[in-house]
């Protein structure tokens, strides 16, 4: 359990963190939204951030992208300040809809961040087709948004984020408005493009299961102001699998640890 006026140390012999905040607060509009926030993310982890509605969760995405500036403390992002956002980090929304631009084709959306990167005309078809296959959605270059599932936008936004070749991923509860079967598929996707690329990973998520699932590590936060109130550590072994995974006693231990959390900050 680490408390929200936790300073971060450095531990000797671990890597620098990829992403830290450092005693971050934020105020906006005259309120405190995330007050005194320590975190270390490690390259390559896959962290997840859980807690009632409007603790704070989205604003310390924000923090983390670049898209917000603290009031006081610092984020910083390989051991640079995190002044503005960057190419190496991409962000997956949960609104893919709004994410995606409805007059472009598949190829199209995934094309837009290739073309940001520079990569010459010439050499982004063959790269469109590898992401599109990777994501599952092989022969499916000329459709538009508006003629795909949820989930298959889903795995487009994906898609489009991976064409960055994004060192990290923020994902906003990417997979919140999809149904449970497409859910775990696309979770299951997640973790192995994960582990394939390396990206370290920050995903916010409502779904304690799916916290557990995903996560090295979970972190839950407590509302008004925004703060760390729990931290566990996720001790189940890689490759997750849907069923054996979520019967082990460590899951359903954890489920319980975060389940009693979040309802002891609600009360
Ligand atoms: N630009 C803003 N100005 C003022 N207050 C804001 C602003 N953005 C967010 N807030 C407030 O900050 C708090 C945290 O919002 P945030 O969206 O980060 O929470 P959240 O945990 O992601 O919520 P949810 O789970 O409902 O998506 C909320 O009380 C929200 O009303």
């Amino acid at each position: 359990m680490a408390s929200a006026a936790k300073r971060l140390e450095t531990v000797p012999g671990t890597p620098a963190p990829q992403i830290r905040f450092d005693e971050v607060t934020l105020q906006l509009g005259g309120k405190t939204i995330i007050e005194n926030l320590s975190l270390g993310v490690q390259p390559g982890e896959f962290l997840c951030i859980v807690g009632a509605s409007g603790c704070g969760k989205t604003t310390a995405l924000r923090l983390a992208a670049g898209l917000y500036q603290p009031t006081s403390g610092k984020v910083n992002f390989d051991g640079q300040p995190m002044r503005e956002p960057r190419r190496e980090i991409a962000i997956v929304f949960q609104d893919y809809g709004k994410a995606l631009l409805p007059w472009r084709t598949a190829a199209g959306n995934v094309s837009l961040a290739l073309e940001a990167g520079g990569m010459p005309s010439a050499e982004r078809p063959a790269r469109i087709e590898e992401l599109l296959r990777t994501v599952g959605l092989p022969g499916h270059a000329g459709k538009y948004p508006s003629e795909m599932s949820g989930g298959m936008q889903q795995r487009l936004q994906i898609a489009r984020c991976l064409a960055q070749e994004p060192k990290t991923l923020l994902m906003d509860e990417p997979f919140g408005a999809l149904d449970a079967m497409t859910r775990q598929g696309l979770q299951d996707e997640v973790l192995t493009l994960v582990a394939a690329s390396g990206a370290t990973v920050i995903f916010v998520t409502h779904d304690l299961d799916e916290a557990i699932y995903l996560g090295d590590r979970v972190i839950g936060l407590l509302p008004h102001p925004g703060r760390i109130g729990i931290e566990l550590s996720v001790n189940l072994p890689r490759p997750r699998e849907q069923l054996s995974t979520r019967e082990q006693p460590e899951f359903l231990r954890l489920r319980r640890q975060l389940f009693d959390f979040i309802k002891a900050t609600e009360q």
